[in-house]
């Protein structure tokens, strides 16, 4: 007699577009291979997605040796965002994928509270969850603070850039562009990898592109428009911690430690609020189907 193994079972989500397959593993069954990321993720092969997010408990991923120790601020019982790129490589942190992560924890019943701690491996973030729906939640992610490391300079869509170098868990260079219109930011041919200066991100970086600051009324202090290359991934429509990196450098370019903005990507808007101990990440999550893999969905 054959042996029959569980249905590997996934949810498709998206935070302003930055889309993921949610791996319920909540004891880490799963041996979750880079050729198996890549190929949930690929839009032709597979299911499609920007990255990857296993639901697993964080001291299931500490004991079957995923995590060597537990980050700052999340213990054993917290739900952990195992968070891949579409390449298969392991990032830091994801805000879009925290705020989808909170929404399918609220909605799977994992949790039964609005305000609990989501594991990453950059720490624990605490989330706020407003409002939610089996489909629809609105979603307010402590991200941390977000850290200026002085400027560096890239070459990114025909362009050569100097921007901030900001660490919100994960690398980014953000970029704001003198001058650059809205309309200007989205012809920008972002297809090619931005060329980073040897040494300065040995990780990797993840770079945004901004038109300047404008002023804004009511509860926001200024509004901006975005677009992002990620590591891992290319260009995406949403970047939650690049949303954070982006608000954080334009904030420092004209002056101020802190302030709330307002951002727009291509995939929706956010509303980035950054003081110098926290940054916050508010906006929507999205789940839009739930299935099962088929078996040997690997082999083909
Ligand atoms: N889309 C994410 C960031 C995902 C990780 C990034 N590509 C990296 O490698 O650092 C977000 O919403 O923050």
């Amino acid at each position: 007699m054959g042996v029959t193994t569980a249905p590997m079972r996934f949810v498709k989500g998206h935070g302003t577009q930055n889309d993921f397959v949610i791996l319920p593993d909540p004891d880490v069954a799963l041996a979750l291979s880079d050729d198996l990321v890549v190929a949930l993720c690929d839009r032709q092969r597979g299911l499609g997605a920007d990255g990857l997010l296993r639901v697993a408990r964080a001291g299931a991923l500490r004991r079957a040796g995923v995590l060597t120790a537990l980050p700052d601020g999340v213990s054993d019982d917290d739900w952990f965002m195992d968070y891949r790129n579409a390449d298969g490589s392991i990032a830091e942190m994801c805000g879009n994928g925290v705020r989808v992560f909170a929404h399918y924890c609220r909605a799977a019943g994992l949790v039964e509270t609005d305000r609990f701690v989501v594991g990453s491996r950059a720490g624990g973030r605490a989330v706020q969850v407003h409002s939610w729906e089996p489909s629809a939640a609105e979603v307010t992610v402590e991200m941390g603070p977000a850290r200026l490391d002085g400027q560096a300079t890239t070459l990114i869509a025909g362009r050569k850039l100097t921007g901030e170098a900001v660490d919100v868990g994960n690398p980014h260079l953000a970029c704001v562009v003198d001058g650059l219109t809205p309309a200007d930011l989205a012809a920008l041919d972002l297809t090619q990898a931005p060329v980073l200066p040897a040494g300065q991100f040995p990780r990797g970086a993840n770079v945004e592109l901004l038109t300047p600051l404008q002023d804004a009324d009511g509860d926001l202090d200024f509004t901006a428009h975005l677009r992002v290359f990620e590591r891992g991934v290319g260009e995406t429509r949403s970047c939650g911690t690049g949303l954070v990196a982006g608000a954080a450098a334009a904030l420092h370019g004209v002056g101020r430690g802190e302030g709330t903005v307002g951002i727009t990507v291509p995939g929706g808007a956010v509303i980035v609020t950054i003081t110098p101990e926290q940054a916050w990440l508010r906006g929507p999550s999205r789940l839009v189907a739930r299935g099962d893999l088929i078996d040997g969905f690997l082999g083909g």
